[in-house]
């Protein structure tokens, strides 16, 4: 049971209660973040709803929500992060644009569905970084190894800010696409229930074979699900 509890005032500050006190014994401030505006967003797939909020180092991120989420019935999710090369620029480096459009497509095919739209650029080292890494792996690194020598952690990223976010919306229950472990875990060590890993496919092409090679070999990522390297991008 998600320790958060949903608010709909706008503007409202979200506090994540509960574990307010263990961040502050951890020495951290409780995380805030604020719910500011929604509205309609239409796209191909459906008639979304768009809900922005602000966290507390400021970055904006989006919650799309597709149908009546809030509930127990378990919610097809997906946590995306910001990749503006894969996402908006049909960069084939990655997988992100193809998993984007993918689980946009998953969500509206239901008829109900949430896409978190994370702020997290790089994996959390933001875009300029993302690109000095792209130039090391240009020269043969690995997405691993390219932001260690840029002295970054191999990940910097982490999903704290979705608990207000979801608890705003009344999800506690979710089927998660994705490959990436580090986000099921997250969201269970803050009291959401994953009842389901749903495959996402990753549109498999060659230029980000060895990128998603390097993920399920050296980053933890598990792509075991039928489908996930289906589509392929020619
Ligand atoms: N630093 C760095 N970031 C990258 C690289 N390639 C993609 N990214 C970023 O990685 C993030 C997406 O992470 P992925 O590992 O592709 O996917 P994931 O979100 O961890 O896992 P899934 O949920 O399975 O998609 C985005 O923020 C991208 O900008 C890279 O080579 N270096
Ligand atoms: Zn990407």
């Amino acid at each position: 049971m998600s320790r958060y509890h949903a608010v709909h005032e706008p503007e409202e500050k979200l506090e994540a209660t509960g574990d307010a006190t263990s961040c502050v014994a951890r020495g951290r401030p409780p995380l805030s973040v604020r719910f500011i505006a929604s509205s309609q967003l239409p796209t191909r797939w459906g008639l979304f709803v768009a809900h922005s909020f602000v966290d507390a180092v400021h970055k904006e991120h989006l919650v799309l929500t597709l149908g009546d989420v809030a509930g127990d019935e378990p919610v097809l999710t997906r946590i995306h992060s910001e990749c503006l090369t894969g996402d908006a620029l049909f960069s084939q480096r990655c997988d992100c644009g193809h998993q984007l459009r993918s689980a946009l497509q998953q969500i509206g095919s239901e008829g109900r569905g949430v896409l978190i739209y994370l702020r997290q650029e790089g994996r959390g080292i933001g875009l300029h970084n993302k690109i000095r890494a792209y130039g090391l792996q240009d020269c043969g690194a690995d997405t691993v190894d390219a932001n260690l020598r840029l002295g970054f952690s191999v990940d910097a990223r982490e999903y704290a800010v979705c608990g207000p976010m979801l608890a705003h919306i009344g999800v506690r229950r979710l089927r998660l696409m994705t490959h990436n472990p580090a986000k099921t875990n997250a969201l269970t060590a803050m009291g959401f229930e994953v009842v389901e890993r749903v495959a996402l496919p990753s549109g498999r092409n060659a230029h980000n074979a060895a990128y998603l090679d390097t993920k399920a070999g050296r980053m933890g990522h598990v792509f075991d699900l039928v489908g996930e390297n289906a589509g392929a991008e020619q």
